[in-house]
């Protein structure tokens, strides 16, 4: 069951405890002109309820399920007891525990690129400047830019960040790999780091907790707060992560495209494959918006090519039924059929063999072999989505987390990351959504919706 996070650095200083926060966060929310004086001393809590309360709790379960066979039941015993697992609300605090003429800000964005992320990175730097943060820099390309001497800090304000959703990527540039936990946390005291924003997926949050614990131990107050960024989807307790809306959208057109291609050939099969290491979000839901789809495979989900039960039958049916066909494939799905690559990428992640590659070689062999021709293409657009700017509704979804960020950095919280959980914004502890990654759960109701569009049998 998730507790309250430790919140190490929340110490009752009395100067701080009202330092200028009634009149700094309704800049924030009512959009007040910064220079503005409140005559007659800062609104009190009974004139102005915007605060969010420390002890507001978000529950991560809405369902009390009557029954353990009830679709989807998450029951911890046979009786389905109700049991009330929660996390802070996110939001501004009426107490702030940073002065903002003393906070030099950083931002750091790691891992793979994903939609959003400028959209974050302004929507960050804005609430830091309305909250009064001058200080505000960005790190170059991911935990690198902590340690190589060569990359410079690069100074943020409203005026740099203005326009940057307006394109894809990442201002800052990302990377994979990088220095030292303790060799980040030496560059950050030196150069007087006092808050710090993560853009990053599991491996950037591992991290980032680790930061966190390392300026736990040197005893120095720095507000460690993540904001997760992951195109797959994957992390745990999250409704969704941003840049997910934007790639289930952007693979449309690769579905279409393969569509319109298989079913203009001569027995046209497309092949499409989508991104998702460990998780078929976007492959499942892509295949869901789209309705294009004939065949969905995810790493979850186990399945043979080849055998009676296997994807090439069914693909030999489909053309001899329909004419042509479209197989939807996340990136890690059937990793037991492909060769293993033994490499890993500078994070150590599993460099993974190519799935798509492999239906594609496989479905050309086997129509040959069995003498039926066969039309197949193969389209792999994991690098035009993920370059992409957010849609409008990860846009949206990106500033809320960027200004929840700034205000939970704010509130004296560190080692947290931001998120949405059942429509409501929230602070997860970091340890509690990184233990491992977020799966598609086939016995889950979405799957079975998947299956019954795309008409796929097991195969296996
Ligand atoms: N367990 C870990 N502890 C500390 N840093 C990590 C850990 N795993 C990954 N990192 C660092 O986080 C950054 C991003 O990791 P990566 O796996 O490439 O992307 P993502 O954050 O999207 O999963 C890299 O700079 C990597 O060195
Ligand atoms: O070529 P790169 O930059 O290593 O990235 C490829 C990987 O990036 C991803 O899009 C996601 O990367 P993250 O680790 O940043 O979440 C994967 O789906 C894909 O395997
Ligand atoms: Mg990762």
């Amino acid at each position: 069951m998730l507790t309250e996070s430790p919140l190490p650095i929340r110490h009752p200083t009395p100067s701080w405890r009202r330092y200028l926060a009634p009149k700094i966060l309704r800049q924030v929310y009512e959009g007040t002109p910064v220079t503005e004086d409140f005559a007659e001393g800062y609104p009190s809590d009974e004139e102005w309820h915007g605060y969010i309360n420390n002890n507001d709790r978000v529950l991560l379960k809405v369902i009390h399920y009557s029954s353990p066979t009830s679709a989807g039941a998450e029951c911890i015993d046979p009786n389905c007891t109700w049991v009330e697992q929660w996390v802070h609300r996110a939001g501004p605090r009426e107490k702030i525990y940073f002065k903002p003429e003393e906070v030099k800000a950083a931002i750091v964005t790691c891992g793979g690129l994903c939609p959003g992320l400028n959209d974050v990175i302004r929507q960050i730097v804005i609430t830091l400047e309305i909250y009064g943060v001058k200080n505000i820099v960005g790190i170059p390309f991911g935990y690198r830019g902590f340690s190589d001497k060569g990359l410079a800090e690069m100074p943020l304000s409203r005026k740099v960040v203005q326009n940057i959703h307006l394109s894809g990527g990442s201002l800052l540039g990302v990377s994979r790999g990088g220095p030292s936990v303790s060799d980040i946390v030496s560059s950050m005291e030196e150069r007087g780091i006092n808050m710090l924003f993560v853009l990053g997926g599991n491996g950037t949050h591992a991290g980032a907790n680790a930061i966190h614990d390392e300026c736990r131990k040197r005893k120095l107050k720095v507000a460690v707060v993540g904001v997760p960024k992951t195109i797959d989807n994957d992390i745990l307790l999250m409704d969704k992560t941003f840049g997910f809306d934007t790639a289930v959208e952007e693979a449309q057109r690769a579905i279409n495209s393969a569509y319109i291609e298989a079913h203009s050939a001569y027995h046209g099969i497309g092949v499409v494959k989508l991104m998702g290491r460990s998780s078929g979000f976007i492959a499942m839901q892509s295949s869901l918006a789209s309705g294009q789809v004939d065949i969905c495979l995810i790493p979850e989900v186990p399945f043979n090519l080849h055998g009676p039960h296997g994807v090439l039958r069914h693909l030999k049916y489909l053309i001899e039924t329909k004419g042509s066909a479209v197989v939807c494939v996340a990136e890690g799905a059937g990793q037991n059929l492909v060769e293993k690559t033994n490499a890993t990428d500078a994070s150590g992640n599993i460099v993974l063999g190519d799935i798509g590659v492999r239906i594609q070689q496989e479905t050309k062999k086997y129509f040959k072999e069995i003498g039926i021709p066969a039309d197949v293409k193969y389209i792999d657009p994991t690098y035009m989505i993920r370059a992409c700017r957010a849609n409008a509704s990860d846009g949206i979804l990106c500033t809320v987390l960027g200004q929840n960020a700034v205000h939970g950095a704010f509130a004296g919280y560190s080692g947290i990351t931001v998120g949405i959980c059942n429509t409501h914004y929230v602070y997860f502890p970091i340890p509690e959504v990184i233990s491992h990654p977020r799966e598609v759960d086939p016995n889950s109701r979405m799957w079975h919706r998947c299956l019954t569009s795309t008409g796929q049998p097991d195969f296996i």
